[in-house]
Parts: C-alpha cells; structure tokens; sequence
C-alpha cells in the first residue's frame, strides 16, 4: 500500500469518526429527551428499561449485514445505551464482588460501563443491598454449567421480595496465575471452591501435590496469590490482571464449553418483549403424582420449562420446593392461565420474575 493510499483511507476514516460522533451525541439528546418526559410524568424509577433496550438489541442484531459480528453490535450499543442512561444518572448496580470477579464481568456485559458499581462480599449482602434501596440492581451468579446451581442464590430468592430483572451468560474461562516460574514451586493453589471443582482434572494431572484452598472469590485467590511466590489462583483473566499476577496456563477449566448463568435483581419485573423467561418456584404437598399434577397446566397450553429444579423447603424434612423456568411473560395470555390453575393446585406458588431473554 503506497502512503497516498493509506493516508486517504485514514482520511475517510476520520470522516467516518465525526459523522458517528454527531450521531451518538444526537443519540444522547434523544435518550434525554425521553428521560426529561418522563421526569416531568414522574417516573424516575423508569429511566433504566430493560425491555427497551432488549428490543434496541434485537432490533440491531436483526438489521446488521456486518463485517462486524451480532456480538460486537451488542457490546457497542450496550454501551452507548449505558453512556445515554448514565448521562441522568449512574445506576448502581451491587455484585459479588470483589472487583475482577466474573459477576463484575457479567454485570458489566449486561449492564455497560458507565455504572456506579458496588462489590459486596457475599451472596446475600448483594441482595440486602438492593433491598433496602442502596442499590437499585444487583448481580448473583445461579447456575454453572460444569458445577450445577449456586444454591445459596435459589434459596435467598425463595426468601426475597425481589424481582428477576435479567439473565447473564457468560463463558467461563480459568487461568493458572502465578509468580512462580514453573509448576514444581507451587505447593498452594487459592481459588473459589467452584473455581477449584472447574479444573479438577487439570489439578489432578498437573498440580497433583498442591495444596489446594477454597477462599470467598477467584478475585481473593489472584490477590492471595499475589502475595506468596509459592503459590498460584484459578482465576479469571480480569482478576490476574487487577493483582498484576502472569498467567502460567491459561483455559485450564475441564468443561471446554462452561459457562455460569447470573441473574440481574431488581424491585420490577419488565414488560413483555415477545422473547421473555419467567422464573418460579412451587411446591406442592409430598405425595404420589403431586409434582407431574401440578405442572399439567403448562403442558396443556404448550408451554415450554427450560430448567426444573428442587431444592429441600425451609418448612419441613423431605419436602422440597421446586424452581422452574418457564419460556414466555406472566402476562402472555396462555402462562398466564396457566399459573392461575397451578395456583390452584399448589401449596405454594411464587413469580420470581418475568424478564428479557438475554442477547449476547
Ligand atoms: O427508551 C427509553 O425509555 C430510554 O430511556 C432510552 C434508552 C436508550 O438509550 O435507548 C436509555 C435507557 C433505557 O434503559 C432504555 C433506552
């Protein structure tokens, strides 16, 4: 390419540039403007409207011929979407934190960057957080691939007066990080246990002597390991690099394919978008059919259950609750018939959110 060519390509580029700055800050008077009406109305509490901005996404992913990729056109719009809402006001969104956890990635992923956010030590101190209003959302990790649920997020939602918001998927990838300069140094191996149950095998064939310790985050382990030269943390690319930590292998995890499912909490459900999930949980008094009776209803209306799964209930011994994932609003006509006949039949019946499927 001779500099002739090369500098008009830069130049065409940079015309580019100002028309996609006027545009996005034309973009940012419009988001204004539908958020200084709703000031006036006042719903302040609606300036974040996740089924909105499902649909901007959908909408997007729809119309793009590329080169970009459907997941490059999300991120970059999720992020002008965040820039637009933050120029109201910054949400503050609470997660298990600390920083570098992969729920901060996934918080971010759903949520963009231009957010006040709040790492928590802890499950339930993220959804304290949002309970009592010191955040308006909050990020739990629910279910990993490999690994199953995360129990102690279905057992504080059976409990809570929150809403399911939103769903996150995220792959998970582990790195052995370390500032030790070959495996046969490492005599401790920090991570969270889940992290240390995800690379089981690679532990068994590579690190078989190591000592291996379960702390409350991947993040903790990267700072940990930091700190001691003869030690190492699975954690995630993000949490090496918040603690300065070489990564000595990276994609350790046995699963290729692990991903964890996070669940965004808030006080309201969305409003339908067509393309909804609808998560509950039911329980019926223990006897014979009692389960199969009592989701006969969804079958009758030809709903799909993505996700069944039971849980011991905090009122008895051997009786259990179960947690369902349903396709589709509780307002679509159909699952809506359908959980009033549940409710008929159950011993307890609770909506634990109707929210955007989530685009990735
Ligand atoms: O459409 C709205 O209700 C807006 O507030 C605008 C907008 C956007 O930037 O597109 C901003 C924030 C909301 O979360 C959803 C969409």
């Amino acid at each position: 390419m001779t500099d002739e060519t090369l500098q008009a390509i830069r130049a065409r580029i940079d015309e580019i540039d100002d028309a996609l700055l006027r545009l996005v800050n034309e973009r940012a008077g419009a988001a204004a403007e539908v958020a200084a009406a709703k000031e006036a109305e006042g719903r302040q509490a609606d300036f974040y409207r996740p089924a909105r901005e499902a649909e901007v996404l959908r909408r997007l992913r729809d119309a793009n011929e590329g080169p970009l990729s459907d997941e490059d056109i999300t991120r970059l719009f999720r992020e002008v979407m965040s820039a637009c809402l933050a120029l109201q006001r910054p949400l503050r969104v609470a997660f298990l934190g600390p920083e570098g956890t992969f729920t901060q990635e996934a918080a971010l992923k759903h949520f963009g960057h231009a957010i006040h956010s709040q790492p928590l030590q802890g499950i339930d101190a993220v959804f304290r957080e949002v309970e009592s209003g010191g955040a308006e959302y909050g990020v739990v990790p629910v279910e990993n691939s490999t690994e199953g649920m995360v129990t102690h997020t279905l057992d504080r939602l059976l409990s809570s007066s929150l809403q399911i918001v939103g769903e996150v998927e995220l792959p998970i990838v582990q790195n052995l990080a370390t500032n030790a300069t070959a495996l046969p140094e490492i005599t401790r191996i920090y991570s969270h246990q889940q992290g240390l149950a995800q690379c089981r095998l690679w532990l068994e064939t590579h690190a078989p002597a190591a000592e291996r310790i379960a702390v409350s985050s991947t993040a903790e382990a990267a700072r940990l390991a930091s700190e001691d030269s003869q030690a190492a943390a699975i954690a995630s690319d993000a949490a090496a690099e918040r603690y300065g930590l070489p990564i000595h292998q990276a994609s350790i995890q046995d699963g290729a394919a692990n991903s964890t499912r996070f669940l965004v909490l808030g006080h309201e459900s969305p409003e339908p978008t067509g393309e909804d999930k609808t998560s509950l949980v039911i329980a019926r008094e223990n006897r014979p059919g009692g389960l199969a009776g009592l989701l006969a209803p969804l079958a009758r209306y030809g709903l799909n259950m993505t996700r069944l799964e039971s849980r011991p209930s905090p009122e008895g011994m051997w009786e259990y609750v179960f947690f369902i994932d349903l396709m589709g609003h509780a307002e679509d006509p159909d699952l809506k018939r359908a959980l009033g006949e549940m409710q008929q039949l159950a011993s307890l019946l609770k909506t634990l959110g109707s929210y955007p499927r989530s685009v990735d």
